[in-house]
């Protein structure tokens, strides 16, 4: 099976391609630098010329704050650049895999959010986003949609690694206690995915690791798992402003995976276990 997978430079991409190399695939990935997925004409001929069997979407713009200032930018990869992949891959006949995100949701409640649950986005990021999935589905009878939350993976920058640095020089920090989601490894996710694209059961999915936590109490974890004397201060979401508003219900119900016969992730903590001592910690 040939699998092209955008994204190839960040978190996502980057485990999706060593996954399906593992598993003796054809993996080509793509950063921004090899192929812009702004420009409709180098996509459509990039993937004509590549005819894959399939095409798994991780590449976005990722940069929620600075979405809010930058919305043409972000409208134009995440938008505009899933619209011209999908037209692609219809042409082409290539499955096509869309990764999204828990910020479609308005984040109201504390119930996990379903799959069918309506999407109503906070913040300028989960608005193209979900455009997006609904720029997939529109154009894609078949199609899988796959939202994600609060990732790590060993390449890229994420939450995990910023508290590891802030060990380095501070024994207390300030984290968010009243934002509750899952953290997600990107090394679980991508064999998922890979599993995944390799049958006929399209849809839209919720895929995190198991179990809901907030930031201050992922952060308090790392802190004991890595060994470091840090003390987690739990702070309320009003005393640390951001550019965009963050759900603060973000957990999702995974039971979609179950009733398709995936096998769900792992526990949050067992796989920040693996991810400490992938990075070496
Ligand atoms: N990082 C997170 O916490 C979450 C991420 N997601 C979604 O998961 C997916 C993967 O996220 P990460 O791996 O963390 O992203 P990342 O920020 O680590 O990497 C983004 C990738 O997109 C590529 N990219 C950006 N603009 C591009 C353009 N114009 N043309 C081609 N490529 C371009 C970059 O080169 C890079 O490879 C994305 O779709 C993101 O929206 C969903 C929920 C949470």
């Amino acid at each position: 099976m040939k699998i092209f997978v955008t994204g190839y430079t960040g978190q996502l991409g980057y485990d999706v391609v060593k996954e399906g190399q593992r598993r003796g695939f054809d993996m080509i990935g793509v950063g921004q630098k090899e192929l812009d997925i702004t420009k409709e004409k180098d996509v459509d001929a990039y993937i004509t010329e590549l005819k894959p069997d399939a095409i798994i979407h991780c590449a976005a713009y990722t940069a929620v704050d600075q979405a809010e200032e930058q919305k043409e930018t972000c409208w134009d990869v995440n938008v505009n650049g899933t619209r011209y992949l999908v037209k692609a891959a219809k042409a082409s006949g290539a499955k096509f895999m869309f990764i999204s995100t828990d910020y479609v949701f308005k984040g109201n409640g504390t119930e996990p959010f379903l799959e069918s649950d309506e999407a109503d986005p906070v913040n300028y990021y989960g608005y193209t986003k979900y455009e997006a999935e609904k720029a997939v589905s529109s154009i894609l009878d078949e199609a899988f949609i796959v939202r994600i939350s609060w990732v790590f993976g060993i390449n890229g920058k994420n939450f995990i690694k910023t508290m590891l640095r802030i060990a380095e020089s501070h024994d207390q920090v300030n984290v968010v206690g009243d934002q509750v989601g899952s953290p997600t490894y990107t090394f679980d996710l991508a064999r998922l995915l890979v599993d995944m694209i390799q049958t006929e059961k399209y849809g839209v999915y919720h895929a995190t690791n198991e179990g809901f936590c907030s930031w201050a109490e992922f952060a308090k974890e790392i802190f004991k798992q890595a060994g470091k004397k840090v003390k987690v201060n739990a702070i309320k979401t009003e005393e640390y402003p951001t550019k965009a508003v963050r759900p603060k219900n973000s957990r999702m119900s995974k039971q979609k995976l179950r009733d398709n016969g995936f096998d769900p992730l792992r526990p949050w903590k067992k796989a920040l276990a693996h991810y400490l001592k992938e990075l070496g910690v």
